[in-house]
């Protein structure tokens, strides 16, 4: 049974994949009312209200996977929770649309003065001079960050007969040409809007994106609005334009601090504000509670997610292909490791035949979980197995070879370590499995699985039949042996594969005879 807690307020109706799944046991609670609870959560689901920090993430030992109902993941600590093997997924596509729409309500009643309208009247005022607004009609709109939401209220603004600006890095010209804007940079949207939004992720490089000194470059009685992220526009320096009186007035719907308390924005009229309601609809909010849901119980249940900040994101299609791949390249990690026994310094992976078509990355990413288990005290897994290796020190490449020895798929590893080079082949037989066919260079073929011994010795008569009476007499029964050398009398190697693990007194007494070199056991 899975545990999953959903501890900010969520569409009940959207969790129905959760509520009505057999394996899910769905607790709907704060984190501050389960404390004590905390250690037994597999799966995590917030809004905004609760901030994933990595002390939280210590208390919730069992967690694997944490789901932002939304797009912005700013209130979970990613960095750490990719340290602990924790996914993190969001749901990007739901509220899209409406905060597109919340953007152009806040737009128009920014420039018809229509809050303060609202409050003018419910005070039995009438006083029709002091809200004369401005047309949007023929006005030029300046858009920083040119994404999803970005590109929606685009088209509502063209539809109003704007001519939009926008500012985006990373947006191609091309791109920008498709969708009818004109690609600016900062500096020559700031000098020519009239209007501008802000719809950016908030990043330390779009933290105060709009300062003292960016802002100082708007035309006088601009107009602004963030409906992204709290702290894109520096509040300190939007008070000061505001009171100089070269900005016009503002759009808010989400501050550096939430709820904003002694925020100075709060004390201009011509400021307007909504308590960060962007995607607060019905629609949205049912639409990014029905994805997280879906993708937390396929998660759970050893499946592709859709949308994951710290996971390559694959289809399901992709993610069927190349899971007999990553099976594999986790067992050839994990005998590496368990191998080649001193500290590595690189593992270089080479993939060929058809398994080279595919998202080698994540295989790659197994293949050093495979190997870093076996080397750490700390759960390992595709999520943090490339940040873990690269702490260590070890790095990591892969390369795309036509070489495939006659097989449909090669995957070869080579590990360096700081006296030796070991490396390891297998490939993936349709209907047959996995076959490591090639260990530290000797020809060979076994299925990596279960108890082994990797026995290094001399080519000579008698051994492999000495090696089978010692463990005969010990009454212990091999299930499996396959031998390898490179030349008549020299070194040989013998794979053995048992039901059980073979205990150490075992292999200190194997290795009384003269002929072996090495005996290594391998646990899979
Ligand atoms: N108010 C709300 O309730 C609400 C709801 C949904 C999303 N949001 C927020 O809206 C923002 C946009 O969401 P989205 O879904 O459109 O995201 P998105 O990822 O689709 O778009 C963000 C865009 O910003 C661009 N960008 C990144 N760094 C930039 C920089 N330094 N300068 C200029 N552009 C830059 C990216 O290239 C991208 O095109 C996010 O901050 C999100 O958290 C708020
Ligand atoms: O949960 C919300 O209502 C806010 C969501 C929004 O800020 C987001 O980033 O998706």
């Amino acid at each position: 049974m899975y545990e999953v807690l959903v501890a900010d307020s969520i569409s009940n109706e959207g969790l129905a994949p959760l509520l009505e799944a057999s394996n899910v046991n769905l607790t709907r609670k704060k984190v501050t009312e389960v404390e004590d609870l905390l250690h037994t959560y597999d799966a995590l689901l917030v809004r905004s209200a609760t901030t994933v920090t990595e002390d939280l993430l210590d208390k919730m030992k069992n967690l694997k996977i944490v789901a932002r109902a939304g797009v912005g993941v700013d209130n979970i600590d990613i960095e750490a929770s990719t340290k602990r093997g924790v996914v993190v997924i969001n749901a990007p596509n739901g509220n899209t649309i409406s905060t597109a729409e919340h953007t152009f309500a806040m737009m128009a009643s920014l420039v018809r003065h229509i809050p303060q309208g609202n409050i003018s009247v419910k005070s039995r005022e009438w006083n029709r001079s002091a809200f004369v607004g401005t047309e949007l009609n023929r006005k030029h709109l300046g858009i920083v960050g040119f994404g999803r939401i970005g590109s929606e209220l685009a088209k509502r603004a063209k539809a109003f007969n704007m001519t939009v600006h926008v500012y985006d890095p990373f947006l191609t010209t091309s791109r920008a040409e498709k969708l009818g804007v004109d690609l600016l940079s900062l500096d020559d949207l700031l000098a020519v809007a009239d209007i501008i939004t802000v719809h950016t992720p908030l990043t330390k490089d779009t933290k105060g994106l709009l300062n003292r000194e960016t802002l100082a470059k708007t035309k006088k009685g601009v107009y602004l609005l963030n409906c992204a992220r709290g702290g894109i526009i520096d509040e300190e320096a939007l008070a000061y334009y505001l009171e100089i009186g070269h900005v016009q007035g503002a759009a808010i719907d989400v501050f550096e601090v939430e709820p904003p308390t002694d925020n100075p924005l709060l004390n201009f009229d011509q400021v307007i504000t909504t308590p960060h309601l962007g995607a607060s609809t019905k629609e949205a909010q049912l639409n990014v509670a029905e994805d997280v849901a879906y993708d937390v119980l396929r998660f759970l249940e050893g499946n592709p997610v859709s949308s994951s900040i710290n996971l390559p994101t694959l289809s399901k299609d992709v993610f069927e292909k190349i899971q007999p791949f990553t099976s594999l390249t986790k067992q050839l990690g994990a005998v590496l490791s368990q191998c080649m026994k001193e500290p590595v310094q690189d593992i270089s992976v080479t993939y060929a035949g058809t398994v080279a078509d595919l998202e080698t990355t994540y295989i790659t990413r197994s293949l050093l979980s495979g190997f870093l288990t076996h080397r750490i005290d700390r759960s390992v897994n595709e999520v943090n197995a490339s940040m873990i290796a690269k702490e260590r020190g070890i790095t990591f490449g892969e390369k795309i070879s036509d070489n495939t020895q006659g097989y449909a798929n090669i995957i070869e590893v080579v590990v360096k370590g700081e006296s030796r080079t070991f490396s390891i082949t297998g490939t993936y037989i349709k209907d047959y499995g996995p076959r490591v066919i090639n260990i530290d260079s000797f020809d060979i073929d076994f299925y990596p699985e279960g108890h082994l011994l990797y026995i290094r010795h001399t080519d000579q008569p008698g051994v492999i039949g000495n090696v089978g009476k010692a463990l005969g007499d010990l009454d212990i029964n091999i299930a499996t042996m396959q031998v390898g050398r490179k030349q008549k009398g020299g070194e040989a190697i013998m794979m053995l594969t048992f039901d059980r693990l073979i205990e150490d007194a075992t292999i200190e007494s194997l290795k009384q005879a003269s002929e072996i070199v090495t005996i290594q056991r391998i646990e899979l």
